[in-house]
């Protein structure tokens, strides 16, 4: 697993603009290497945010977007098109812009969807879909996915998996139901820490003042059950994109000189 390094821009809307050119050049490589690419989306303020700023860039236009996989890293567990739902916000802010093979996108199941309400068997269906996405290169039941993006709650929260629940816990399955999560809506899927590690590269992304005590105390070596962001890594790289608010109370070792 690679170790962790930080970028600090100057605010949040920098970031968000950074980190969607940050995200097509990555998605453009990945295309002309492997013939295609897949991301991992995150929801949240910060994810939101660069998609926005995604749809707003001309260079959005260099993505060959029906050679691209969506998969999500947590959903709120509500009814298909709720404004809640994190693939709702994403679709609105970028997805329904661009065209994207509608097979390739793969949105977490809804509570009106195949298994009704029952958030367990629809975190198993989302395993498997996910298990027969990946291939023998991936050596496990996950796509070696090319970036995986986490927004990181003011409690170190990434995906849906909060300090101490169980979900944080788990080192076998891939994707779990979430029951009694402590921001709502308390019912959720998310994929565990195991398969967020199957990543490539893992993005953190974290703005605003409230983020700083999370962003501090996950990148200043505590446990993943306590600070679950602290468990986030990519295979080959770990990028936490920060802005000067949510940087604020790094120590300094930790802050990247170029920033300083
Ligand atoms: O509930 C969620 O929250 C986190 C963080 O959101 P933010 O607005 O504080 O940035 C998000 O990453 C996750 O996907 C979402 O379901």
């Amino acid at each position: 697993m690679s170790t962790p390094q930080v970028v600090v821009h100057r605010d949040k809307e920098l970031m968000a603009k950074a980190a969607a050119a940050r995200l097509i050049t990555k998605i453009v490589d990945a295309q002309a290497a492997r013939g295609s690419a897949s991301v991992v989306l995150t929801g949240g303020r910060n994810g939101n945010a660069l998609l926005a700023a995604l749809a707003e860039s001309p260079a959005r236009d260099a993505v060959d977007w029906a050679r691209l996989d969506l998969w999500w890293g947590d959903e709120r567990f509500e009814r298909e098109g709720d404004p809640e739902r994190n693939v709702t916000q994403a679709r609105e802010i970028l997805l329904d812009a661009v065209p994207l093979d509608p097979a390739r996108v793969h949105a977490m199941p809804a509570s009106d969807g195949t298994h009704g309400r029952d958030v367990d068997a629809a975190a198993a269906g989302y395993a498997a879909e996910l298990a027969k996405a990946s291939g023998p290169e991936d050596h496990g039941p996950v796509p070696t996915f090319d970036v995986l993006m986490l927004g990181v709650g003011p409690d170190t929260h990434v995906a849906s998996l909060f300090p101490e629940h169980p979900a944080v816990r788990e080192t076998e399955r891939t994707v779990v139901g979430v029951h009694g999560a402590p921001k709502p809506p308390p019912t959720r899927i998310s994929l565990t820490l195991p398969a967020i590690r199957a990543a490539r590269e893992v993005w953190l992304l974290a703005a605003g003042e409230d983020k700083a005590n999370a962003v501090a105390m996950a990148l200043s070596g505590a446990g993943e059950i306590q600070a679950p962001a602290a468990g986030a890594r990519g295979r080959r790289r770990t990028l936490w994109l920060l802005d000067r608010t949510a940087a604020a109370k790094l120590p300094p070792q930790l802050y990247p000189p170029a920033s300083a």
